[in-house]
């Protein structure tokens, strides 16, 4: 828990201004954002830090896709996807279709996101600096679809993040989430294989201790009152870059779950 203090006024649209005054805020790591704000500029650029994540998209877009509708997908869905970043995953499905709000607790990355999306003339995506725990008592109940992936790992608590999801998502809607699993299997792939051998990410990117077991992971989920569907890990070969999806969750991970209707 700290304190965020803001980016100056300068770097911001009018929208941001009004949000951007130091403020305590909960739930935050300070620290966590500044590394994603340092970045931002490179968020659009797929052979930068941010290239995992643009390998990775087209398999966990269509994962989450199928996971809500075999046929049509996300089209004419009400999205959010927390902790978007630079908007990676939330302009890829809005291309399909949804009505995206996007939320980070990192200005730079959103301000990145939304001048993508304005030079690609992508329609229905919103971006907002808010934390998720303040949007839930703002919006319950209002998104057929919550993405939440690969920020569980950088929050003080991810449990009332798993816990704001499940208010803000409508009955019968899904809510996606994707991180790191801790063991000394995903230490050696996700930290020392990633960050200090291959260099596909900045040393610090990762703390272990804030990997999280499927195992906990199930249980935030249940405390919340969500209903885990599926499960699934996210692999990667160095020698041929290549990714895939497979039920071994040792290192990276995906889950899909559900508010179930009353
Ligand atoms: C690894 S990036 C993932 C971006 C995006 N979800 C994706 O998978 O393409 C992690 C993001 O989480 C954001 N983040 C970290 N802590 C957050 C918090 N408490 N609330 C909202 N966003 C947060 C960071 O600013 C960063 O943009």
């Amino acid at each position: 828990m700290t304190t965020l203090d803001a980016a100056p006024d300068s770097q911001l649209n009018s929208a941001d201004t009004a949000e951007a005054k130091p403020r305590t805020v909960h739930n935050v790591d300070a620290q966590e954002i500044a590394k994603f704000e340092a970045l931002a500029s490179k968020w659009w650029d797929a052979n930068s830090e941010f290239r995992p994540l643009h390998q990775i998209n087209p398999l966990r877009l269509n994962w989450i896709s199928d996971h809500v509708d075999a046929s049509i997908g996300l089209a004419g869905k009400r999205v959010l996807d927390v902790g978007c970043g630079g908007g990676i995953l939330a302009e890829s499905m809005a291309r399909r279709g949804a009505d995206v709000l996007g939320i980070d607790m990192g200005l730079a990355p959103l301000a990145v996101g939304r001048l993508h999306a304005e030079q690609e003339n992508v329609q229905g995506i919103e971006y907002r600096q808010i934390p998720v725990e303040e949007l839930a008592a703002e919006m319950p109940e209002q998104f057929d679809v919550v993405t939440c992936m690969e920020m569980l790992e950088h929050v003080p608590d991810p449990a009332s993040i798993v816990e704001a999801c499940m208010r803000l998502v409508k009955p019968g809607g899904y809510v996606f989430f994707s991180t790191i699993n801790r063991n000394p299997k995903s230490y050696l792939f996700a930290i020392i294989g990633a960050e200090y051998v291959l260099r596909m990410l900045p040393r610090g990117t990762h703390e272990y201790q804030k990997f999280i077991r499927p195992s906990e992971l199930a249980g935030f989920i249940r405390d919340a009152g969500l209903t885990l569907q599926d499960m699934i890990g996210l692999h990667f070969n160095p020698l041929t870059q290549n990714y895939w999806l497979a039920p071994n969750v040792d290192v990276n991970y995906m889950l899909a779950t559900r508010k179930v209707a009353p």
